[in-house]
């Protein structure tokens, strides 16, 4: 219920003095407190006239005693959170999160507000109270009045500039009776509904690592879980289970676990691996890591790198496979890979740097295992880690068991659910004449998502849904006849190999 009032305000200091008339009503005090009232507004009086032409120190000691005497009969509590505090005067976090939690309630009460542009226009305009306003808010059925105010000192140096000292503060109003609810229940409420809005308000980051150190930019990709192609069920698992994650942290400290989540994500190039990294973290909110493993120098570095990153973040390695020596077996078998592999993963293989390379990683498998389940859990705070190759198979099994990564998503190709969300994205359609052709190709060839995508991609404005159409029936069309060939193809190498009396394995 929003209920203001006209705060009572002297010109410097400001002390505040709850309706009367719901005073009244409310504990029944009737005309004594109708004469106390009086009595405390000519004391009032007096002290703003002291307030007004007594000099600094004399005002000081009268604000003393006032203090104490107007506190004896008062009835109500009053805690004041200043904007500085400490020696350094940093700016206070129950401040912050006091003005945070109170915007949207001042935006509805206040008469006089302030305005300010967060996140480079992303957001809403944020508003807060101005200083000397009031307004009220209800907890469990108690209501409690917050003012804001601020305390000038004038500066003892002379200077051509007006110089003035303004310390700000909030100042909360409540009836002595629910002192402990309000102090216990209602501010923890406060602060961490002001921290939670603060947090979902917040420019979000994407870190890199230049070696050892972290820098960042504002992170701004529109992906999001409802543009993702992929299978629909699966995706609604991905999202109950980073909801429940993110919302436990009681449950994970009563079962003693540290409040992590591994995700591997696994499948070809063009699946959408990167793509649901971006969706996870505007999902939740979370800033994103993305740890190039092959610019960290050694296993001290990779520690300090984990040890920086904030809580609700997503630590990301991508091409796992390829950014360390993870396993003496892939070692082995390096040539052998490289010629199974697609142009895709042979070009990044040829990104990392070479194993005799002195300016190599010297990361271990032990390092980063070590980071995963030792020292990263120790740090406070919610963390996703996610890692995505495109050969789960290379991965050495120690390093994606459960518990080390706790959920394996395989992205494949492109099937009729996950066409069907692109066809919505791309072409507004919902359904098509042509989406019959298009899942009975989708079912013999392989196609991924981003070719798909490609080709539902408008090539003239204003689009043309069947054209667009079309094309991707013709793409999948080349695709599939293609396979065909490459099979035949192997099948006559096979063939050839057999009669030379080898026995056709590549
Ligand atoms: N499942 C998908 N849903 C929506 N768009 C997708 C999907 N998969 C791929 N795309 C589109 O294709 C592009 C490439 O996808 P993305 O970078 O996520 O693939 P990737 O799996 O990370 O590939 P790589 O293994 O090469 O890193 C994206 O920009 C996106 O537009
Ligand atoms: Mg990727």
């Amino acid at each position: 219920m929003i209920q203001t009032k006209p705060p009572i305000y002297t010109t410097q200091h400001h002390y505040h003095k709850p309706n009367q008339k719901t005073m009244n009503n409310k504990f029944g005090m009737g005309d004594m407190l109708t004469q106390l009232g009086s009595l405390l507004a000519s004391a009032m009086f007096v002290w703003a006239i002291i307030q007004q032409y007594f000099p600094y120190n004399i005002r000081n000691f009268f604000d003393k005693y006032s203090q104490r005497f107007f506190t004896y009969f008062y009835p109500y509590i009053q805690i004041t959170f200043n904007e500085l505090t400490g020696e350094r005067f940093k700016r206070s976090e129950a401040y912050a999160a006091i003005e945070t939690y109170l915007s949207k309630t001042s935006s509805m009460q206040a008469k006089r507000l302030k305005a300010d542009v967060i996140n480079n226009n992303t957001q809403p305009l944020a508003l807060s109270m101005d200083d000397h306003e009031e307004v009220s808010d209800e907890f469990n059925g108690v209501k409690v009045y917050w003012a804001s105010g601020k305390n000038i000192q004038k500066s003892q140096t002379i200077s051509y500039y007006p110089n003035t000292d303004e310390k700000r503060y909030y100042k909360l109003t409540f009836h002595k009776k629910h002192r402990e609810l309000i102090v216990g229940d209602y501010l923890n409420h406060v602060l961490k509904q002001g921290r939670e809005i603060k947090v979902r308000n917040r420019l979000r980051k994407l870190y890199t690592n230049n070696g050892s150190l972290w820098s960042h930019v504002v992170f701004q990709h529109p992906a999001s879980f409802q543009t993702l192609a992929m299978d629909p069920f699966k995706k609604q698992e991905i999202i109950d289970d980073l909801t429940t994650f993110s919302t436990a942290e009681e449950f994970y400290n009563r079962i003693g676990r540290a409040w992590k989540r591994g995700y591997l994500l696994y499948g070809p190039p063009g699946t959408g691996k990167s793509t649901m990294i971006a969706a996870m973290a505007n999902f939740l909110n979370y800033d994103i890591y993305d740890l190039e493993l092959t610019a960290v120098k050694d296993n001290t570095e990779l520690r300090r790198l984990l040890i920086e990153t904030s809580s609700k973040s997503i630590i990301v390695i991508e091409d796992i496979d390829c950014s360390m020596d993870l396993t003496g077996q892939r070692k082995k078998d390096t040539k052998e890979d490289e010629e199974e592999s697609d142009n895709t993963q042979r070009s990044k293989q040829q990104m990392k740097p070479k194993e005799n390379d002195s300016s190599a990683s010297k990361v271990t498998l032990s390092g980063l295992l070590n980071f995963v389940d030792g020292l990263w859990s120790a740090c406070g705070g919610d963390r996703l880690i996610v890692f995505t190759t495109n050969h789960v198979e290379k991965l050495d099994p120690a390093l994606i068991r459960r518990g080390r990564m706790d959920k394996h998503i395989e992205l494949s190709y492109c099937g009729f659910e996950a066409f069907k969300v692109l066809a919505r994205n791309y072409l507004y359609l919902e359904d098509h004449v042509l989406f019959d052709k298009v899942r009975e190709l989708l079912e013999e060839t392989d196609m991924t998502p981003a070719d798909v995508a490609e080709n539902l991609m408008p090539k003239i404005s204003p689009a043309d849904p069947e054209r667009c159409l079309k094309g991707l029936i013709d793409a999948l069309m080349e695709a599939k006849e293609e396979a065909v060939k490459k099979d035949v193809l192997a099948v006559k190498n096979n063939d050839i190999k057999v009669e030379n009396g080898s026995n056709g394995t590549v």
